[in-house]
């Protein structure tokens, strides 16, 4: 990795400014996704010179767009600054992007921004089985990726209101008649499996559009631990619920549903994490590495 700069936690929280945005654990806790509690010292460790560092590369491009008006004569409207994440399911990039919409938000009030995630442009249930997809759930055929290049095409444009699709995973499917609005952020915060992957057939790469890209990294063994425990949350959460995916599942004995949640992890995600995912890690401006307990230990920055 000789493009990459290497920092352990304390080399890096050194890089941070001064004065630090101030966040409480009850803020904090309401961005974690199913009840762990994301580290407080985190956020003064890792994420303060994270947000500070991404809000130097947006004023650069902010700062080029309008040379480049200035050159140009024309009065081009600002695009938006695209930040992509990347990781295997369950690794922690939904967390991460609510955590950095927040402290972006709270930092930079004057910035508009919006966080969404690309499993919205999986195809419905009804469609992957159509297509005999249903066990391919997350590989790049499963996802509509002309839509999302579209999409993110229409971002840029600055169009003033862009509706894109929702996934459910308490349904394990796309939302019905459910979307979700981007409407001229300044920043869209992107995250999702996929965002880094090379396209198939001649399409474009959604990474051309992005400004800056997040790879949450983490050994296999410990993501499948924080899948597992992902999985028995959602499914006790919806234990009550008849219509809901896990409702059989969370009724059913315990080893039904443990044998189920392996066979889904060793089958599907962490082949998909072998063969698509990982391999497009280098590709990423910065690696965030996680061990035991969520701790980012080391922040890989890429220079070239
Ligand atoms: N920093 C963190 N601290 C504690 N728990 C976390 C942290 N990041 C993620 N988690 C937990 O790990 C699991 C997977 O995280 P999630 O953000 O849903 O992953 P992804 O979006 O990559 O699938 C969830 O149960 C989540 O609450
Ligand atoms: C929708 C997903 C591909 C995306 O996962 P995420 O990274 O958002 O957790 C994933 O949650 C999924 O459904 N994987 C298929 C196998 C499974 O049910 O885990």
């Amino acid at each position: 990795m000789k493009n990459y700069t290497a920092f352990n936690r304390d080399e890096w929280a050194k890089l941070a400014p001064k004065n630090k945005v101030e966040i409480t654990q009850e803020e904090l806790a309401n961005i974690k996704s199913l009840g762990d509690v994301v580290d407080l010292t985190d956020v003064h460790e890792i994420y303060t010179t994270l947000i500070s560092y991404l809000h130097l590369v947006y004023k650069e491009k902010r700062s080029g767009q309008a040379k480049q008006r200035e050159f140009l004569h024309r009065d081009l409207k600002p695009a938006p600054f695209i930040i992509g994440i990347s990781g295997s399911v369950a690794v922690g990039k939904s967390t991460t992007a609510r955590l950095l919409q927040l402290l972006l938000s709270r930092t930079y009030p004057e910035l508009k921004v919006h966080l969404m995630t690309t499993d919205g442009f999986i195809y419905p249930n009804a469609e992957l089985k159509r297509k005999n997809l249903m066990s391919r759930k997350g590989f790049p055929e499963s996802y509509d990726m002309a839509l999302l290049t579209d999409f993110l095409k229409d971002v840029l444009s600055g169009k003033d209101d862009i509706v894109y699709p929702l996934y459910s995973q308490e349904l394990s499917d796309i939302v019905p008649g459910k979307y979700g609005h981007v409407q001229n952020p300044d920043i869209l915060i992107i995250e999702g499996i996929n965002t880094l992957q090379l396209p198939r057939g001649g399409q474009v790469v959604t990474s051309d559009y992005f400004d800056f890209s997040l790879y949450i990294d983490a050994e296999e063994n410990i993501i499948e631990k924080w899948y597992m425990q992902r999985f028995y949350k959602v499914m006790d959460m919806n234990k009550n619920d008849p219509d809901n995916y896990y409702y059989e599942l969370a009724n059913a004995p315990r080893e039904e549903a443990t044998k189920f949640a392996e066979e889904t992890w060793q089958m599907i995600n962490l082949v998909n994490l072998r063969e698509y995912i990982a391999p497009t890690k280098q590709r990423a401006s910065l690696i965030l590495h996680k061990t035991t307990g969520h701790l980012i230990d080391q922040i890989y920055l890429r220079h070239f």
